[in-house]
């Protein structure tokens, strides 16, 4: 019995595999991703000041979900770059539509994350002023 059965017959072996390469893909975001770091670091701020000002359940969820959607596409942003410089050679216009594209969709839902942000923190830091 070769390693490929043994990976068909055992799901869970494959799973840890997988997990593996996506731990894998983290650590290079992580390093090497400026971008990448500084989201992660407004994220830990945004969920210290939804601690700090006690949001409710359902706004922890939404922030939850914001959060690492951001993070998750800047992967995914990082993931296109790589694949786009992996096929170009030089200038080209598609690799930079590609990339362009790719950099757009962070934005848009960072703008996104943002607007909610405000919606769900700016009456509670109203608040707080006597
Ligand atoms: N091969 C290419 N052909 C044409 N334009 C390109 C090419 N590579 C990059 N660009 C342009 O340069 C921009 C920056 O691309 P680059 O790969 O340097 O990403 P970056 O600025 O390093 O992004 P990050 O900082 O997130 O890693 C792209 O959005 C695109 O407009």
């Amino acid at each position: 019995m070769n390693m490929d059965s043994k990976e068909t017959k055992f799901g869970l072996f494959r799973f840890l595999k997988s997990f593996g390469y996506a731990a894998e893909g983290m650590k290079s975001v992580w390093a090497t991703e400026q971008n990448f770091r500084i989201h992660s670091f407004a994220g830990i701020v945004v969920f210290l000041l939804a601690y700090m000002l006690s949001v409710s359940a359902m706004e922890w969820i939404i922030l939850i979900i914001l959060v690492f959607s951001v993070l998750a596409l800047e992967t995914m942003n990082t993931a296109i770059e790589k694949a786009v410089d992996l096929t170009t050679e030089g200038y080209h216009p598609l690799a930079k539509a590609a990339k362009d594209l790719a950099s757009a969709s962070v934005l848009l839902f960072a703008i996104c994350t943002a607007i909610v942000g405000t919606i769900i923190f700016l009456p509670k830091l109203l608040e707080l002023i006597p």
